[in-house]
């Protein structure tokens, strides 16, 4: 049989993870960047450097809470159906005029947007609010006398634009009931820049036990958000590749193909990232054989599940001929590490001579399937 003799095909369509990889959702064209965390101390003094005036890029207030605003509702809409409700909960700084700017391109896009502001800083916060309005968006200034958990439908998601990199101490009043409030909701919540009530240099330090459902990190992801494990985006194309050398962090190539978000740790808990998996495509000349190698791969803990497909015809040139064979294939469901192991026990099991081991890196997936794929590999010793 000449498959005996099918050469080995073995193409990592996926790339080499680095410390920190992205989700391959955008493209498996270029290698992904490591992007690192920054303090509080650090997002504040780029927040500075983005708006002197005297050096560019100068950005003036309203022109980068616009720029973050469409980045928060870009990153939302990549997370959330427009079918949602979705409830803003606005705080007192640029974090709540991000939501405000967010709420009003949810509107322009379809969602149904009410925004919780209790109170405006300037005129140019109430021109925001005012904007939104004008688009459609509800606007409450009070908590409803049957508590803000009467906003909620059933389709609700909360953006929590209450608190960014500039909040200290316990929640003060008004904030003190929507902290609270947002901590103890089951309803989604997309955190903005970090979940309020978290150190922003050190994450849930008071044990709230908040886990916000997503998190759009504006610029860089700041320290406390790095043992987060929800939807994790990154946007921040707007920050001038200097900054790179100036801060330590990272934009050149992280923003591909006309995005402005890329999304960090897209797994479950634990912060799998789906381009830790593969799928590797095994055939064999028959379901008995498959099936041997099947249970040695599962048993062994080298991967998680293998599909066998039966009755496949495999159609390929050989030698200037035109072959065809009857064959199985298996689907190998495996941690990217330990594709090499797979290839060894195949080669130990297998009949043919070179049999095909082709390898297809892991695009996205539920997240609870990531998880679950995840336990049941053991790790590369
Ligand atoms: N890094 C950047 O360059 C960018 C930052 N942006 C946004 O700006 C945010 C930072 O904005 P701000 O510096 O205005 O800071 P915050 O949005 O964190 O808000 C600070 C405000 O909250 C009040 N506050 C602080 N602690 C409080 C407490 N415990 N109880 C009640 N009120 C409290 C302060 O008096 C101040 O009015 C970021 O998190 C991000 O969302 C984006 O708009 C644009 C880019
Ligand atoms: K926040």
């Amino acid at each position: 049989m000449r498959s005996l003799l099918r050469p080995v095909a073995a193409l990592a369509v996926g790339f080499t993870t680095t410390t920190y990889a992205f989700s391959a959702s955008t493209s498996f064209c270029a290698a992904a960047p490591h992007v690192p965390y920054i303090s509080s101390k650090t997002a504040a003094a780029i927040d500075v450097s983005l708006m002197n005036p005297s050096a560019s890029p100068a950005y003036t207030l309203p022109q980068l809470m616009e720029l973050a605003g469409l980045t928060v509702s870009t990153a939302f809409h990549k997370t959330y159906p427009p079918s949602s409700h979705v409830l803003v909960f606005v705080g007192p700084g640029n974090n709540g005029g991000d939501g405000l700017v967010a709420a009003r391109h949810l509107k322009l896009w379809g969602y149904d947007v009410t925004c919780v502001v209790p109170k405006l800083k300037d005129a140019f916060f109430e021109k925001l609010r005012k904007q939104a309005e004008d688009c459609g968006c509800e606007i409450i200034t009070k908590e409803p006398r049957e508590g803000y958990a009467s906003l909620l439908t059933p389709s609700t998601v909360i953006i929590d634009s209450v608190f960014g990199f500039s909040a200290t101490g316990p929640p003060r009043a008004p904030y003190n009931d929507i902290v609270p409030f947002l901590h103890s909701t089951t309803a989604p919540v997309m955190a903005v820049d970090i979940p309020s009530g978290w150190s922003v240099d050190s994450g849930d330090v008071n044990y709230t036990n908040y886990a916000p459902d997503s998190l759009i990190s504006l610029t860089a992801p700041k320290l406390g958000s790095k043992g987060f494990k929800g939807r994790h985006w990154l946007g921040g194309h707007f920050v001038p590749k200097r900054f790179e050398a100036e801060f330590g962090i990272k934009v050149d190539g992280v923003y591909e193909g006309g995005e402005i978000v890329r999304e960090l740790t897209p797994g479950g808990e634990g912060g799998e990232d789906v381009d830790g998996y593969s799928v590797v495509y095994v055939t064999a000349p028959n379901g008995d054989l498959a099936q041997v190698i099947a249970s040695e791969l599962v048993k062994s803990k080298t991967v998680a599940c293998v599909n066998i497909i039966p009755a496949v015809k495999s159609v390929y040139a050989w030698k200037g001929n035109v072959e065809v064979d009857d064959e199985v294939l298996m689907m190998i469901k495996t941690r990217k590490e330990r594709v090499g192991d797979v290839e060894k026990i195949v080669k130990k099991l297998h009949e043919y001579e070179t049999p095909e081991v082709l390898v297809v890196g892991v695009e996205g997936g539920s997240k609870e399937y990531l998880k679950w794929l995840g336990e049941s590999v053991d790790k590369r010793k």
